[in-house]
């Protein structure tokens, strides 16, 4: 395949014509062999890991683009083919039954997969039809077998003959729920979308901005890099990289491309790739005000490391050190790899704890501690592809009950005076707002407060930022560009 059919985000230009005229000495032999094109066998080979083995999309697909030689345009092309189709899979699958005979979960996964990635081809990148259509019938006979091409080939066409549109404007008629009807055509599970829906509400926001918020899940997000303070500042990194500065954190970089592996920053951990919401609540979390000492912070649950990074960078300013607690091992190393970079004597220790455990072990020792909780990572679906799938309703009081338990212990373990901060990267009401009244409610009255978070947040990012008028904060991809992130502030109180 000719790389020049490509633009530069990947998509498409020229026709079916040309197949296998680029990267062929990085072809398996059976692709060399039935002259399929490299990136799209990538991609249908990422989704078949990421349905068999539960891989991770982005953790799969950079190795293999590597391993097989796709770079470039070809690289972009399998990148867009193979998230675009992840995350639109519940449109694309209302489309698909529309155009099959049977009910989908009667068709193999492989054959499925391959439609799909027709469908986004054709709906979703602008592929012209010929080449979408020759080409992904190639696939499906190179990797799922000569039967199942003349069904790709008949389906796609039928698919094609619509414009996007038109078959939304199908969907919708056939959904009377407003919910269901948005779920499928913005393509979240209904659960999801009513979750979102019910957080969007709570968190003061007009429900009407659904649409935005579901719509912005689905669209790539920018490569958002930290500047690690006293390692290298926002301006030198800015210089450094094709980049400009962050909206709100004065430590984010924005990057025009997405690749931060050529970025010498990064590769020297003076920098590092991290959501602008996330550099902005652990900003606010060192930020907030306390008296006394301000010398031991605990990050609780550290893994894989990108708050501890910047947390240790603040801390090494501030004459303080962190404890990057984390309870899997592998986990704590990838921790251990992030912090490489900033001086020692801001790191007390990486350690491998059950951080339930921390508070009655260390109770009151430490001055600021940060509870990055696991979550349902509905706030950053954009950023996980295929996590919309693969999560579950039943999921959300598991994550809670263990959520309550971490913040119980972090009140414990830090000093009376001391700040606690309980961030997750989920919107969802049941892991936010109601794992802290829970766990204040089951404290004696009075013996935790409610830092202003809103007050602090705004006065770091130094502008107009469209917060709600609450103590807590939580931020929203379609309206601040970052993952939807969450931040309570907590003091617990001084005993007479
Ligand atoms: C949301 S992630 C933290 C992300 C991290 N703070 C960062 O910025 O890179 C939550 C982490 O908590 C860890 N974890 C889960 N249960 C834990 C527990 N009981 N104690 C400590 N860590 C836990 C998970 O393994 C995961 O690495």
């Amino acid at each position: 395949m000719s790389t020049d059919r490509r633009d530069a985000q990947g998509r498409e230009r020229g026709g079916a014509r040309s197949r296998g005229d680029g990267h062929r000495g990085a072809l398996n032999p059976s692709d060399r062999r039935s002259g399929t094109d490299p990136a799209r066998t990538v991609a249908f080979d990422v989704l078949r890991e990421v349905a068999d083995s539960d891989a991770y999309a982005n953790l799969v697909l950079p190795p293999m683009l590597r391993s097989r030689g796709v770079s470039g345009r070809d690289a972009a092309f399998a990148t867009e083919l193979t998230y675009g189709t992840l995350r639109l899979r519940g449109r694309y699958d209302a489309v698909l039954a529309l155009c099959v005979d049977r009910p989908l979960d009667r068709i193999d996964g492989p054959v499925l997969d391959v439609l799909r990635l027709g469908v986004h081809q054709v709906l979703g990148m602008r592929v012209p039809v010929h080449a979408a259509v020759s080409e992904t019938v190639g696939l499906a006979r190179a990797r799922v077998g000569a039967g199942s091409a003349q069904l790709v080939n008949a389906v796609l066409r039928k698919v094609a003959r619509t414009e996007l549109e038109e078959w939304l404007e199908l969907i919708e008629a056939q959904e009377p729920d407003e919910v269901a009807r948005m779920s499928v055509v913005e393509s979240h599970p209904q659960w999801i979308t009513r979750a979102l829906r019910d957080a969007l509400m709570g968190a003061g926001r007009p429900v009407d901005e659904l649409g935005s918020l579901l719509e912005a899940d689905n669209a790539a997000p920018r490569v958002t890099l930290v500047a690690r303070p006293g390692l290298i500042s926002q301006e030198a990194l800015v210089e450094q990289s094709e980049s400009r500065p962050g909206q709100y954190a004065p430590t984010a970089v924005i990057l025009q491309g997405s690749d931060p592996g050529g970025i010498s920053a990064v590769r020297d951990g003076l920098a590092g790739v991290q959501d602008e919401g996330s550099q902005l609540v652990t900003l606010a979390f060192a930020a907030a005000p306390m008296d006394g000492s301000d010398e031991r912070w605990l990050d609780m649950c550290a893994g894989p490391g990108g708050k501890a990074a910047l947390l240790a960078a603040l801390a090494s300013s501030r004459g303080a050190r962190i404890v990057a607690n984390e309870i899997q091992p592998h986990r704590a190393d990838l921790v251990e790899r992030s912090l490489a970079a900033v001086p020692d004597s801001s790191v007390e220790h990486v350690q491998v704890w059950d951080g339930r455990d921390i508070g009655t072990q260390e109770p009151s020792s430490y001055d600021r501690v940060l509870v990055d909780a696991p979550c349902t990572g509905l706030g950053a679906l954009r950023r996980r592809p295929e996590s919309r799938w693969r999560r579950s309703p039943a999921d959300v009081p598991v994550l809670a009950t263990l959520q309550r338990e971490l913040l119980t212990s972090a009140l414990e373990a830090v000093r009376p005076g001391g700040i606690v901060g309980y961030v997750t990267c989920s919107p969802h009401l049941a892991e936010t707002r109601a794992v802290v009244t829970d766990v204040l409610r089951a404290l004696p009255e009075g013996s935790v407060e409610v830092v202003d978070a809103r007050a602090v947040v705004t006065e770091i990012a130094g502008t107009d930022m469209p917060l709600a008028d609450r103590t807590d904060v939580q931020l929203w991809p379609h309206l601040h560009g970052t993952d939807a992130m969450h931040l309570t502030l907590l003091r617990r109180a001084v005993q007479n």
